[in-house]
């Protein structure tokens, strides 16, 4: 995911595939589901002679938004996702925010056809601003532990041959269905949790459930990362690594929102924060070192039996090289774990406030669950399609992600204006993908338009938006690369709930704000009363 403060634009998830030297599968796959229009050579350069130079873009300038922004200014009481949409009133559909201090010119865009220019052009690596701390730690700091930056730092060919490593683990969705069992078995363990901690009398979660929820996706990362059941829940020992690495990921997320995506100082002199930030890092990298040394010893003792559709992700990458796993799981864990928290509590809040649609679910689950304790399975999993139409209706009515972001990969014309090769472009989705002109209802929850097969004016209609107007996991070479893995865990995990309880808010609405990614602004009073049978 990505977000900008500042000049940074900030990713946290995102993927691509390739195998064997070849390269971009994940190119090739692309270009197969949405297909490419070719664009003549001659007809560009025609566009670009008349477009308007770069300069008249119009928009304010970095120092106007400092000042707009200070206390007193007309921006001050105004967050960030609102100072964007003022801008977008004032300037329109493409606007810059001109770079200075060292930073570069900021460019939105709002517009599903410059998405897909912007995509289309991309070329074969992609670039995507990274978190300057995190490459900082990585490339300065532990070299010796970092051969590669790993997904989450690299650029170009470095990234591309890290990306070719992983990406036929990591996406290929007959590897990651192997987790369901533990997953379920995970969910199960949260499950009676939940029943231990709500109000025994009003059957409401406490305050602090976000932290329960963000326990329960580190745990579930945990079980592919590092092939670990960590003893989560409940009180945790302060001298544990569990707590010192849930402490580590919670301070992760802040540091990440005062350092990398706000001006900060650390690059003129170590800030407290940033010291901080370099210790919060060695925590997340010693946890995941610990453990794949653990995985060695054990992979040496035994003899290899396992065929390699057996292997786990977490072998498969200690059999590539034993710091890449180290890698993986810390891009996984700062990428991994607050997204998916985020997108399965939008899925509750959804399925909550809109409990017919909640019904219609459990009804589609009753069918594959007998009881509410039946095992999810890959073969039961396999057809619950008003499940993953509620899941993508939730990401698109609220998103984890407000957009994407690209250096363009070639010259291009957008909005009558020249845009030359290497801008640094913030592709706005959060407006598109609620837009009432193209999707009936705009904001309201309605899982029925991703229904296939159907042949409601819903469905119709969500078949011929642009597949640009919402890309909840990114597009092409460098998108997501926990997707498939965060579809799953959010689709046993709300399987699971919805089969086991009546999920109630009766709370006025739930807010959410931008720190990176969006994520609830406010207690997650859930009620849960239990399904009779
Ligand atoms: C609902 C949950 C998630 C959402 C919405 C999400 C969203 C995204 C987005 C939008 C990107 C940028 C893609 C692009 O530039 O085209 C991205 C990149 C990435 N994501 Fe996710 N993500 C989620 C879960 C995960 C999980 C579970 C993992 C780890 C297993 C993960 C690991 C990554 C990594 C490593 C990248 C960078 C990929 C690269 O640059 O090659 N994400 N994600």
């Amino acid at each position: 995911m990505l977000i900008l403060v500042g000049s940074k634009v900030i990713r946290v998830g995102g993927s691509f595939v390739k195998s064997n030297g070849q390269c971009n599968c994940l190119v090739r796959l692309f270009a197969a589901q949405i297909p490419s229009p070719p664009v003549a050579e001659s007809q560009f350069q025609n566009e670009w002679d008349k477009a308007l130079p770069y300069e008249k873009i119009p928009g304010p300038s970095r120092l106007t938004l400092i000042k707009d922004s200070l206390p007193g200014g007309k921006l001050a009481t105004l967050n960030l996702g609102e100072v964007l949409e003022q801008y977008r009133h004032q300037y329109g559909n493409i606007y810059k925010i001109s770079g200075g201090f060292g930073t570069p010119d900021t460019l939105f865009v709002f517009d599903p056809k410059d998405f897909e220019t912007i995509y289309r052009t991309e070329g074969i690596w992609p670039f995507r601003p990274v978190l300057e701390t995190v490459e900082h730690y990585r490339k300065k700091v532990r070299p010796d532990t970092f051969y590669s930056g790993g997904l989450g730092v690299e650029q170009g060919k470095e990234w591309a041959e890290f990306r070719t490593t992983v990406n036929p683990i990591m996406m290929q969705p007959k590897f990651v269905k192997l987790y369901i069992p533990q997953i379920d078995q995970f969910v199960d363990e949260f499950i009676i949790r939940m029943r231990k901690i709500r109000d025994s009398n009003i059957y409401e979660l406490p305050e602090n459930f976000e932290e329960e929820m963000d326990r329960w996706s580190l745990g579930a990362t945990c079980l592919v990362a590092l092939d670990s059941r960590l003893e989560i829940f409940g009180e945790l020992d302060k001298n544990s690594r569990e707590y010192e690495l849930t402490a580590a990921l919670k301070r992760f997320i802040y540091l990440r929102s005062v350092l990398d995506l706000k001006p900060s100082m650390w690059k003129v002199f170590p800030t407290a924060d940033f010291k901080e930030m370099m210790r919060v890092l060695d925590v997340i990298t010693d946890f995941s070192f610990h453990h794949v040394n653990e995985a060695k010893k054990r992979l040496e003792s035994k003899v290899n039996t396992k065929s390699e559709k057996e292997q786990s992700v977490f072998e498969k990458l200690i059999r590539i090289n034993p710091k890449t796993a180290v890698i993986m799981a810390t891009d996984m864990f700062t990428a991994g774990v607050d997204t998916t928290s985020s997108a399965a509590i939008s899925v509750l809040y959804n399925l909550a406030k809109n409990p017919d649609k909640q019904e219609i679910l459990r009804n589609e689950l009753r069918k594959i669950l007998p009881e509410k304790g039946s095992p999810l399975t890959q073969q039961n999993m396999s057809n619950l399609p008003y499940l993953r139409a509620s899941i993508k209706e939730s990401l698109r009515v609220l998103p984890v992600v407000n957009g994407n972001s690209r250096k363009t990969g070639k010259d291009l014309v957008l909005k009558g204006y020249r845009i030359p090769k290497g801008t640094l472009v913030l592709l706005q989705s959060l407006y598109t993908q609620v837009d009432e002109k193209l999707y009936t209802g705009g904001k309201k929850f309605m899982p029925e338009r991703w229904l296939k097969n159907q042949e409601s004016e819903l469905s119709k209609e969500a078949r011929k938006v642009s597949p640009f107007t919402f890309l909840p996991f990114g597009f092409g070479p460098r998108m997501c690369i926990g997707r498939r893995l965060a579809e799953l865990e959010i689709e046993v995990f709300v399987s699971k709930l919805v089969r086991n309880f009546y999920i109630e808010w009766d709370q006025p609405d739930l807010k959410f704000k931008t720190v990176g990614i969006n994520v609830p602004d406010g207690k997650l009073q859930f009620k849960v009363k239990d399904v009779e049978n």
